[in-house]
């Protein structure tokens, strides 16, 4: 496979991405890969290297790999280390970055470094390392808002500019909020979304944050988080409601199967692209979906990825009921306020009836499904996807 960001620096040399956006965004990559050879002093190239830590703004990856490139190309010359393994994501990228220069004169890399970060200065307003993900911090408690009010505890997925990806951190805060929820006095528990999505699922840069053990310490640790995460959703002791406030991508939409009601606008949507991301069903959809469609539909959405509308969702069972967006808000929470003014001891036990006979399976179907994803993760149809999808998120 290409490096991307080798992809990245043939096609500029090419003049393939040379549209008037991109002079505007990047002057200084578009004038310098492909531009004559000039002299920076070696004081130049080191006040560059202090400047860059002060720098505000952060430029996007696409940037952080070239100042990356020009900097080993200035300092060491050109790459002649080994090349990181194809799951190593950030090395990897970083490598190609580098890789790219080619036989690039050390002198004409330092003065590109230096013009570079001229440029970038001029605008920055925030940090721009390129920071390995395993270092970088997950975003913290804000990313998930829990409230209590009449009788009813809302887990509300609050990242609303990544469309409620769920980061490592969000799906640790779920399960404590969940077991909260279950021993609180609210007689029901929503989970919703904040903004035009209910949840995108699963954020694929978690892919990027490989810890010391490498990538299979990171299939594997990924597979219990799963595992417990599902689990948390299959012992959920009180009625669980789902209020599917916007379209819902892959995990979002497989654990619907373990909600007591699914409540959806009009304007959602229910998609699971596994095939697409070379990965496999989980949340006990294998399960939960052929029983409530039948197989051949089940099939259509886990197996082609079907995305289906609202309403094709209720028609299939995985929806409770739809209701127009205009009125979604107001018609669900007048009829979940209702609802929990009902003996609570009553509901959790009535749930508990209809749930309880399945549990058992079901925390066996969760588990070989995770199991099965550990493996999936680790294939280079899963890799391959990831890599496109963040390629494409960094506009490489
Ligand atoms: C413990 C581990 C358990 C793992 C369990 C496994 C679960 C499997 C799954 O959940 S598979 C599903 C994974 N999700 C996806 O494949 C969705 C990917 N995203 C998209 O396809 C699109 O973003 C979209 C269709 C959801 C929305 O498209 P739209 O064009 O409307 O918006 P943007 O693409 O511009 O998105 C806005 C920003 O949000 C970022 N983002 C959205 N979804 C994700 C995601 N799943 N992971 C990471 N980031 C996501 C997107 O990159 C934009 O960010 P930017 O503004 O920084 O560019």
């Amino acid at each position: 496979m290409a490096g991307v960001a080798g992809r990245l620096a043939r096609l500029r040399c090419s003049g393939a991405l040379s549209s008037p956006l991109q002079v505007t965004r990047f002057p200084a990559l578009q004038l310098h890969l492909c531009g004559p050879a000039m002299r920076a002093s070696q004081k130049d190239f080191e006040n560059a290297t202090n400047q860059v830590k002060l720098l505000k703004k952060d430029p996007g990856n696409e940037v952080k790999l070239k100042l990356y490139a020009l900097y080993k190309q200035a300092t060491e010359g050109p790459c002649n280390v080994p090349k990181p393994g194809v799951l190593d994501f950030i090395n990897k990228a970083k490598w190609d970055a580098w890789n790219a220069l080619g036989s690039l004169p050390k002198e004409t890399a330092r003065h590109n470094y230096v013009d570079l970060v001229a440029s970038l200065s001029a605008s920055s307003e925030s940090s721009i390392q390129v920071t390995p993900a395993a270092d970088r911090k997950q975003p913290g408690s804000d990313a998930l808002v829990v409230t209590s009010q009449d009788g009813i505890t809302t887990i509300t997925l609050n990242r609303p500019d990544k469309k409620n990806a769920l980061t490592t951190q969000m799906y640790h805060d779920i399960m404590l909020a969940l077991e909260a929820a279950g021993k609180d006095d609210s007689a029901i528990t929503v989970l919703t979304g904040n903004g035009d999505y209910y949840c995108s699922g699963n954020d694929l840069t978690n892919f990027t944050d490989i810890p010391p053990g490498g990538v299979e310490e990171k299939a594997r640790s990924g597979a219990v988080l799963l595992r417990d995460f599902v689990d948390c959703f299959i012992d959920f002791p009180k009625p669980l409601v789902a209020v599917v406030n916007g379209p819902a991508v892959g995990i979002s939409v497989t654990i619907l199967g373990l909600f007591d009601i699914v409540y959806a606008t009009d304007r959602a949507t229910f998609h699971t692209p596994f095939s697409h991301l070379g990965q496999s069903p989980e949340g006990c959809s294998s399960y939960t979906f052929p029983k409530m469609m039948g197989p051949s539909k089940a099939t259509e959405m886990l197996v082609f990825g079907k995305k289906l509308t609202a309403r094709e969702a209720c028609t299939q069972g995985l929806v409770t009921e739809v209701f127009p967006d205009s009125t979604f808000q107001k018609e669900v929470w007048v009829r979940l306020k209702a609802y929990s003014k009902l003996p609570p001891n009553a509901m959790r036990i009535s749930k508990q009836v209809i749930r309880n006979t399945e549990k058992e399976k079901l925390h066996a179907i969760n588990a070989e499904e995770s199991n099965i994803l550990r493996e999936r993760w680790l294939s280079d149809e899963c890799m391959n996807a990831v890599v496109s999808f963040l390629s494409k998120k960094a506009k490489l």
